[in-house]
């Protein structure tokens, strides 16, 4: 069976992780009753959103509530939840970290965000991931991708040559760049031959207006799922076939010459 992939378009309440909370374990349950997805995917930063002055205060403590209430909703809906990301507290640090759990409430994978955003000061908040977000997914090798990640190619490649098939990417993208946003990811789509999920948060911060416009695109680069503005659910059935397909047709990964990038 093909599987269904929901994109839920969060209003983040900005520093106030329990109602954020409250109104994830909602919409998961609509997500579920509405369009009986395989996997659900969320937002980035949806515990707190950028409230990033207050994060010694609202930042998850090891991950451990998120992973636990995570891990909950997937047991308790039979469903793969790509957790979004939070900022997760550890001793001298906060990282923006994205959660991977399977249909039986099992830990699959974290990865945190390797490019910080310096428009938005994540840089003097966060600290940088070390390790790629390689995983898998309901059979399906896969990536975790997170906001600012997108704008490089190479950071995606390196999971791609690694047998990618989907970009799970997780955003707070700010309207003013909606057009980078949409052509940077049909571009990922495009260039690497695979499925874009790309999970966008809606509404505003007292900083920022965010775009909204959750994606789902096909490995040709066919928009196949598309939000507006306004909080909701994207969905759409994928077919980890048509990555084949496409890779044969047109062998970009067996015809890239690595020797000359250097
Ligand atoms: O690259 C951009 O324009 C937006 C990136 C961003 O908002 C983020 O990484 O949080």
């Amino acid at each position: 069976m093909k599987p269904v992939i929901t994109c839920i378009q969060l209003d983040i309440k900005f520093g106030d992780p329990a109602f954020n909370y409250q109104q994830v374990e909602e919409k998961v349950a609509v997500a579920v009753e509405k369009d009986n997805p395989a996997i659900i995917v969320l937002p980035e930063l949806w515990t707190t959103g950028y409230d990033l002055t207050r994060l010694d205060v609202i930042a998850d403590e090891k991950g451990e509530k998120t992973k636990q209430f995570l891990s909950q909703l997937a047991k308790k809906y039979h469903v793969n939840i790509i957790g979004g990301s939070v900022a997760k507290k550890m001793q001298d640090n906060v990282t923006n970290t994205m959660y991977i759990m399977n249909n039986q409430g099992e830990f699959v994978h974290e990865y945190s965000k390797l490019h910080l955003f310096k428009l938005m000061d994540e840089h003097h908040y966060l600290t940088a991931g070390t390790a790629k977000g390689l995983f898998e997914i309901n059979g399906i090798k896969s990536a975790g991708v997170i906001c600012y990640d997108i704008r490089f190619p190479e950071w995606i490649r390196a999971h791609t040559t690694k047998g990618a098939e989907i970009l799970f990417v997780v955003a707070e993208w700010p309207l003013p760049r909606l057009n980078h946003w949409r052509t940077l990811l049909l571009s990922r789509a495009i260039e690497n031959q695979c499925y874009v999920v790309a999970c966008n948060r809606s509404g505003s911060d007292p900083n920022n207006e965010f775009a909204g416009h959750s994606m789902i695109i096909d490995p040709w680069g066919t928009i196949i799922a598309e939000a507006d503005e306004n909080t909701g659910f994207i969905s759409a059935e994928i077919d980890v076939e048509t990555v084949k397909q496409v890779r044969g047709q047109i062998p970009v990964f067996e015809d890239r010459l690595p020797d000359y990038y250097k």
